[in-house]
């Protein structure tokens, strides 16, 4: 049997890194994918084929485990309608499979995704053989959240693996409410290995798709009502999302009330860029974005205070500005992705000398249509 999935990224427009601490947030999908397919071998061919294997094709990598290698370090406590927490001992266990693999050094960044791919699937399907094969449209590490669109494709798919009225051939297909409630919990769970302490934004996206506004859990769909156009820059410098996440949170435990109004201001920014895009009123587009770029900037100098910028972001806003065009990082930062607004009134010949320049640093420049399809399976 063969099921297919996939999930998309994100642009969070304001608001990362103060949403872990309580802050609203704004983020939309992204037209780039990450996709799983998931392979299970008929009953009969089961005991002939014991290994649970994960193929990252892009990177031409395969990990391979015996499932009665599995059964002997992995202690089995999980359970399939109810989504927990891996322990600190279950991923110190799966730690141990992972090391197995000699993973080669320069590609040690991917341990985390290994982990996280082991826990959720021997706790959603147990101790079964299967080949899972992902590949992906994001760059990895660079903030469009290609972690979540990983841990969300792959629930989605060993969910869907369960459902027993599997119409074929339809295409790709959303799942229902309780099904994608289900994953994205799983795929929060995923997260906290990646990420340490995530806010569940990039997983909630990723699952619902659209544009969303997002609180401490609490999830608002958005309703644009103007053309949203960004540039994204990929600056190509390498970060972690779990080492910037900690970074801010130890920077509120030194200054907490001086974090506090910073968390505060990005709340409101957050807030009003929501009810900027949602609204019906007869503010005109450029008007609109005129508030956006002002909101951008303000969330660009909070997140330079929070400590995750970098001067390749610094290099990508400088360059813009140049061009008139306003910045700021997305994502957890240090590096990764720079959007950029590309308001209705700016002629193409503008844009192209802006990524021309972009481009001749090293970075990469692409736009991406905002605010599409969540999580989705086909059989
Ligand atoms: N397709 C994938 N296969 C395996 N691991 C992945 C995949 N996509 C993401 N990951 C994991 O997620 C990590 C990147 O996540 P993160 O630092 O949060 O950055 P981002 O989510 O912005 O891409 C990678 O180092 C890897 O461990
Ligand atoms: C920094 C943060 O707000 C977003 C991280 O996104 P990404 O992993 O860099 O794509 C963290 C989070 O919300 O979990
Ligand atoms: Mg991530």
């Amino acid at each position: 049997m063969e099921v297919k999935a996939r999930a998309p990224g994100k642009i969070i427009l304001a608001g990362e890194h103060a949403v872990v601490h309580g802050s609203t947030a704004v983020a939309a999908a992204i037209d780039l994918y990450t996709y799983v397919t998931l392979r299970l071998p008929l009953q009969s061919a089961a005991e002939n084929n014991d290994r649970l294997t994960l193929q990252l094709k892009d990177l031409s990598l395969e990990f391979s485990w015996s499932v009665a290698r599995l059964k002997e370090v992995i202690p089995f406590d999980s359970n399939t309608s109810t989504p927990a927490s891996c322990s600190g001992d279950t991923l110190k266990s799966i730690a141990v499979l992972v090391e197995e693999q000699n993973i080669p050094e320069e590609k040690i960044w991917l341990s985390s995704g290994i982990s996280t791919f082991l826990w959720l699937y021997t706790s959603i399907r147990g101790f079964s053989p299967a080949t899972v094969i992902i590949t992906t449209e994001l760059p990895y590490g660079s903030g469009l959240g290609s972690s979540a669109a990983f841990c969300v494709a792959l629930t989605s798919a060993l969910i869907a693996s369960s459902i027993s009225d599997k119409t074929r051939g339809e295409g790709w297909c959303s799942l229902d409410e309780t099904n994608l409630e289900l994953l994205n919990k799983w795929a929060f769970e995923g997260e906290k290995i990646i990420h340490g302490k995530p806010s569940g934004i990039d997983n909630t996206v990723s699952a619902y798709g659209n544009m969303i506004k997002f609180c401490s859990g609490e999830i608002t769909r958005l309703q644009s009502n103007m053309p949203l156009r960004m540039l994204i820059t990929n600056t190509k410098v390498g970060r972690n999302t779990k080492a910037l996440v900690s970074g801010v949170s130890e920077r509120t435990v030194r200054h907490p009330d001086a974090m506090k109004s910073v968390f505060n201001a990005v709340d409101s920014i957050s807030k009003e860029l929501a009810a900027i895009i949602q609204s019906k009123d007869e503010v005109s587009v450029t008007e609109k974005e005129e508030s956006i770029k002002e909101l951008m900037e303000i969330n660009q100098g909070l997140l330079q205070s929070m400590g995750v910028s970098h001067s390749s972001i610094d290099t990508v806003i400088r360059t813009t500005l140049k061009h008139k065009l306003t910045s700021k990082l997305t994502g957890a930062g240090g590096g990764g992705c720079v959007l950029t607004l590309l308001p209705t009134v700016v002629s193409g010949t503008v844009v192209d000398k802006a990524v021309e320049e972009l481009e001749s640093y090293g970075f990469q420049c692409f736009t991406a249509s905002i605010g599409g399809n969540g999580a989705e399976i086909c059989f």
